[in-house]
């Protein structure tokens, strides 16, 4: 049940650096001054809490079952229920059954978890003589989408190249997402042509809000992130935005732009599924 249709959210965009502790305070340092500030809501960016490398991830990852040695686990659910906000926990290297997965955790104000989302669309990407990543070498794919209840809305999760699938979005919309979140760290090939499109695509598709939270341009590591964390409405503006540097966004969504945008442009109604329903792609 939606208990706040109009908040304050943080996008706490972090550098990262080699130290997983030093990560973890810097973290938890950004949440709590975000809920200063009247964050309701706080996102963190994908590979918060280690460089965005394949040669870390395997050092850094935490197996939530063992709470004991889940360091950045037990201080995302500590600070929610310390400051009594609502916590998408970015993503870090989870620890599952010998493999590991980039995942997201969800966490209420009462610091229990809600929901954990694991990056269903991996990035492989190989653009000769500029960038070469193949997280699928490393991680396993999820393969749920995860909508999760919150007191700020119904918010859908994905993960950095999730965004490029507007299936998953519409998957998140037609369960009733008023927010879809995206931890996510875009590069220098592919940010600055499409991270703030493809952000504007979602929302301006599926009449929501869209929410991206990055690591900054100087965090640890050989790749080179994008940056500029953004919080984009249903009509596909920006509502607020970052440059590249380590920032806290404080920005206020308003859940009535749903309803005004959808009650303006009734597109939902418009979808002709008669046409397109037994239409086979592949054909
Ligand atoms: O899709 C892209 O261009 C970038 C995706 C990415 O950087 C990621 O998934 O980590």
């Amino acid at each position: 049940m939606v208990k706040l249709s109009k908040f304050k959210i943080g996008l706490c965009q972090l550098s990262v650096t080699t130290e997983k502790k030093t990560n973890i305070d810097k973290a938890c340092s950004a949440i709590e001054f975000a809920s200063k500030q009247g964050a309701s809501l706080v996102v963190l960016p994908e590979m918060w809490n280690c460089p965005y490398s394949t040669d870390y991830f395997e050092q850094f990852a935490e197996n939530f079952d063992d709470q004991e040695s889940a360091s950045s686990y037990k201080m995302l659910s500590k600070l929610a229920s310390q400051e009594g906000i609502t916590i998408v926990g970015g993503s870090i290297p989870e620890r599952c059954e010998g493999q590991l997965c980039n995942t997201c955790c969800v966490f209420g104000p009462n610091g229990d978890l809600l929901a954990k989302h694991r990056k269903i669309h991996l990035f492989d990407v190989n653009i000769p003589d500029d960038i070469s990543f193949k997280e699928s070498d490393i991680f396993l794919a999820g393969s749920e989408p995860t909508i999760v209840d919150t007191d700020v809305g119904k918010i859908g999760i994905g993960i950095c190249h999730d965004i490029r699938f507007p299936e998953l979005a519409m998957v998140y919309q037609a369960r009733g997402a008023h927010l879809i979140c995206y931890p996510g760290a875009f590069n220098m090939s592919t940010g600055e042509a499409l991270w703030e499109l493809e952000q504007k695509a979602r929302a301006v598709d599926n009449q929501l809000f869209v929410a991206t939270c990055s690591p900054s341009r100087f965090s640890a590591g050989t790749y080179t992130i994008w940056g500029h964390s953004t919080l984009v409405d249903p009509f596909g503006n920006v509502i607020a935005t970052s440059e590249h540097d380590e920032t806290i966004v404080i920005a206020e969504v308003d859940y009535s732009a749903i309803q005004y945008t959808r009650d303006s442009f009734p597109i939902e109604k418009q979808r002709r599924q008669d046409i397109y329903k037994f239409i086979d792609l592949h054909v």
